[in-house]
This record gives C-alpha cells, structure tokens and sequence, in this order.
C-alpha cells in the first residue's frame, strides 16, 4: 500500500529535522512543500501572521480547528508561555495521527491537546470535558463552510470573552465568503483583514482577525 502524501511529509521531516527542535520541523515542513509536494500548511508567509498575533494575545488558552499535518499547531505551541495550553481538532484520523508524531517529534505534546472528531461535537464539549472557561484564540481553518457554523456556536457555548480574538485561513483561496459576510456585518466583532498568499504558491489569500467586542452577557430587555 504506497504511502500517504501527509505520511512522506512526516518521514521528511523524521529524517530532516532536529527532534525537539520546533523551528527545524516548521523548516522542515516547508522546505518539502514548496520543493516536493504541495500541502495544505498554512505555510511561512502567513504563518509570520500567525505568529504575530499570537505574539501580541500571549493566550493560556488557543483553539485550532484544522490540525491536519500539525505544522500550524507547532507554530502556535512554541510560542506559548509556561502553562498555556493549545487544543486542536481534526476530523481526518490519518491526519490526526500524523499530527500526533509531528507535534511529539517537535517537543511540544506537553502545550498540545490533540482532539480528533468533527468540531460541531467538540466545540459543545471543551467546557465540561475540556476544563476551558474561554479562549483567549482561535485559529480556523478547518472547512470553510464551517466557519460561520462554528464561530456561532463557540459564541453559543459561552466560550468567547471580551478580547477573544480569531484568526481565519483562506479568506480569498479557498474562499469562505458567507464568514467575510456574517463577521463584517456583525457589530460583536472588529475585524483586519491581512492580505497574503496561498502557501507556497503565488496566489492571492489573505487571513481575517475578528476580536471579540462583547463576550457572554445577560441580555438586557
Ligand atoms: O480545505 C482546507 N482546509 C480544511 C481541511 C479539511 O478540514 C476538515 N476538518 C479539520 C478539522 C475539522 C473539524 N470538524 C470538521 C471538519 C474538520 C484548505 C484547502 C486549501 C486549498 C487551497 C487551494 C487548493 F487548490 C486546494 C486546497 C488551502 C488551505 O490552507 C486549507 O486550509
Ligand atoms: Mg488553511
């Protein structure tokens, strides 16, 4: 049975990187994306994107929806400080698992829980199963007809606060254009769109920054 692409992604990295070197497998990653195969990593231009904003938020606690291979909750780990925490969901158990190696080989299983199953499920269950009040980031970029589905559901299980901030992929490529609709018209979230590319192509993307205005609250009248 040949190999999968996401499994010749973590041998590369197995045979290339430094283990418990997060630097050298995110490098890894995207040396054998740009000059072997594509993948869908959110790559190094937008993931300096990613790094800055979790950068300047210092959450305790991050969500990501899309873990596929891991390259983008590696990113997000190194960062964290002592303590914080990083929960991320994917529905594929292929990639899950290669996920898993990736993020143990990197040194950073200790910052990261990995949750496999579909985000409709899991998000309803961080509360009580995943002893999270709110998260202070979430990064998105899971399918893109999810986006706003998930986005009202974290709102409905009372998991953003004030200042929580999100940060969605693939705004332009793929394209998710009913969450551009429902976050631009919605007075709960500021939003900064950052215009990039598509990972390791010269294709126009961008990134979108939606912070959270007004968290859970009593509803007046
Ligand atoms: O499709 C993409 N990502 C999503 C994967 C499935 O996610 C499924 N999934 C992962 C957790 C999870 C939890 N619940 C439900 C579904 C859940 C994606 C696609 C492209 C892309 C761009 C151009 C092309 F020509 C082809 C593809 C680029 C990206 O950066 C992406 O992120
Ligand atoms: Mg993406």
């Amino acid at each position: 049975m040949n190999q999968s692409k996401e499994q010749r992604i973590l041998n590369y990295v197995l045979q290339n990187a430094v283990r418990g070197d997060p630097c050298s497998v995110i490098d890894a990653i995207d040396t054998y994306c740009s000059q072997k195969e594509w993948a869908m990593n959110v790559g190094n231009e937008k993931g300096l994107i990613l790094d800055k904003t979790v950068e300047e938020i210092n959450p305790s606690v991050a969500l990501e929806l899309g873990t596929y291979c891991g390259y983008s909750a590696v990113r997000i780990a190194r960062l964290l400080k002592a303590g914080a925490r990083l929960l991320t969901v994917e529905f594929n158990p292929e990639f899950a698992a290669i996920a898993k190696q990736m993020i143990e080989f990197a040194g950073v299983q200790d910052k990261v829980t990995l949750i496999e199953g579909p985000s409709e499920e899991i998000i309803p269950q961080l509360k009580k199963k995943y002893e999270v009040d709110t998260l202070d980031f979430v990064f998105v970029d899971h399918w893109k007809d999810r986006y706003t589905p998930d986005t009202i559901l974290l709102q409905e299980c009372s998991l953003l606060r004030k200042g929580s901030v999100l940060l969605a992929d693939n705004i332009i490529v793929p394209g998710a254009p009913e969450f551009v609709n429902y976050i631009r018209n919605n007075p709960r979230f500021q939003c900064t769109n950052y215009p990039s590319h598509l990972e390791y192509m010269k294709v126009q993307d961008a990134m979108k920054k939606a912070c959270t205005l007004q968290g859970e609250h009593i509803r007046s009248t």
